[in-house]
């Protein structure tokens, strides 16, 4: 794959200043590079770029040429838990560049960490390095278990001391950069909404649809249409994966059914539907069964946004065919993670229903059970309980054979045992060397799935 030529996009000013805040990136008293994703960079045009100018432009921001002429803290609000708040915008990130990939798409070069906006509150600004590495883990991991997802391009220690009531302090600090197919957030909608402003609505539903869906269309009915297939995309993806995000607000949302905004998640070690991720989720609301039902209820809020400008009857319409838009998406990802190849939708839907009952019934770990049954051939060691997914996938093609070192060692997962174990290390003698083992295994199996 050669690398991607520069191709820098201004198309965020086209939606004008009542969307987002100048702001400017905190000055940090070091910049140690920590990671940088070589490949994410060489799909940006970006792989020439090194050293002390990486840090230049992102771990200081100096603005990239052709692309936004400076940091933009954009503006949302979103339902936290369900209860509304009209009180978020990006409190310690900001966009400071968009780019086309190669794919044509529309990228955003966003920031975890850079400092304070207006929309800080009595927040820092900060990123703790602990979280910036946890971003790098789960952006990885996801990216090569097939969920689409931001991905990390860069973490930077920034050489300060962090006080977080999670993390014994000071602790230390980190700025990110991750890019990502828009930060246009379901938020985004609903703060326009809440001001009943029907010119700006129109503009982002606009935007949405050319710059980030490729259509030219301003219909609001269309956009959800779209947005309601890429969410429960999602969903089934996350499920696939065995992902808890953990918090799925709706500011954590983004409209191209992009994961992103990585703070409490865990891997379900089985498939146990009540697995929650965040120690604050007491009542289990975004827990790993209940993630689709959570999406769900966020696209409700995007229709009930959209609502300024569009009839109810046709949002409703859109809203109600989630369900039958995630149940074939779910069977879709669940066969990709078994390397076996669709046959007929009621057929794939049934096998996915029965790995999903079997792996309930029996608590099989799940990163064990897609390794052991990747290319179709479950071992004799799976009995009784899975007699019925053995009869299924007995007519299903492989999608790849297991002839990648990958399938001769050790399924690979991110539980979080194995987080914790990573950034140990790193805490107590600054030992990067589990964190880069970890992301080449990672890789390794991106590779091996794909
Ligand atoms: N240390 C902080 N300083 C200032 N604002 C913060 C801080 N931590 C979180 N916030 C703000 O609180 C809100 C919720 O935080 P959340 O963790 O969901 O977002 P985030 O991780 O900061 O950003 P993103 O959603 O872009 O990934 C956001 O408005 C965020 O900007």
């Amino acid at each position: 794959m050669s690398p991607q030529a520069y191709h820098p996009s201004r198309a965020l000013l086209s939606l004008g200043e009542e969307f987002y805040d100048a702001v400017a990136p905190a000055s940090f008293p070091e910049t140690v590079l920590r990671f940088r994703n070589d490949r994410a960079a060489a799909q940006i045009g970006l792989a020439t770029l090194a050293g002390e100018k990486w840090l230049r432009h992102l771990a200081r921001f100096k603005p990239l040429p052709g692309t936004l002429p400076g940091p933009l803290a954009m503006r949302y609000h979103g339902h936290q838990f369900r209860s509304y708040s009209p009180d978020l915008g990006d409190g310690r990130g900001f966009t400071f560049a968009q780019m086309r990939d190669q794919a044509g798409r529309l990228m955003d070069l966003g920031t975890k960490g850079s400092g304070q906006t207006p929309w800080s509150r009595f927040g820092d600004g900060r990123l703790t390095l602990k979280g910036g590495v946890r971003e790098v883990l789960a952006t990885e991991m996801l990216e090569a278990l097939n969920v689409p997802t931001s991905r990390t391009l860069s973490l930077v220690e920034t050489g300060e001391g962090l006080d977080r009531g999670d993390e014994p302090s000071p602790t230390r600090s980190a700025v990110l950069v991750r890019l990502s197919h828009s930060h246009v957030r379901i938020g985004t909608f609903q703060r326009l909404a809440y001001f009943r402003d029907e010119e700006n609505m129109r503009r982002l539903v606009a935007y949405s649809l050319s710059e980030l869906f490729g259509e030219r269309s301003d219909d609001p009915v269309r956009l959800l249409e779209l947005i309601v297939g890429c969410t429960a995309t999602l969903a089934s993806r996350y499920m696939a994966a065995g992902f808890v995000h953990g918090v799925l607000n709706s500011d954590n949302i983004n409209v191209t059914g992009e994961s992103f905004d990585y703070g409490p998640w865990r891997f379900a070690p089985t498939w146990d539907p009540a697995f929650t991720a965040a120690y604050f989720d007491a009542s289990g609301l975004y827990a790993f069964g209940r993630q689709p039902e959570a999406i769900h209820w966020n696209v409700m809020q995007l229709a009930a946004s959209l609502r300024l400008i569009a009839e109810s009857d046709r949002l409703i319409e859109q809203l109600e065919s989630f369900a039958s838009r995630f149940q074939p998406a779910l069977a879709d990802a669940v066969l990709w993670r078994m390397g076996v190849l669709p046959r007929d939708p009621e057929r794939d839907r049934a096998l996915a229903r029965a790995v999903e009952r079997a792996l309930r019934a029996t608590k099989a770990p799940l990163d064990q059970f897609f390794f052991d049954v990747f290319g179709g051939d479950l071992p004799a060691s799976y009995g009784e309980a899975w007699q019925e997914v053995r009869g299924a996938l007995s007519s299903y093609p492989s999608r790849k054979g297991r002839d990648h070192p990958y399938w001769s060692g050790q399924p690979c997962s991110m539980l979080i045992d194995e987080v914790e174990a990573i950034w140990a290390p790193i805490a107590a003698a600054d030992d990067w060397s589990s964190f880069c083992g970890k992301v080449a295994a990672v890789r390794a199996m991106g590779d091996a799935l794909s």
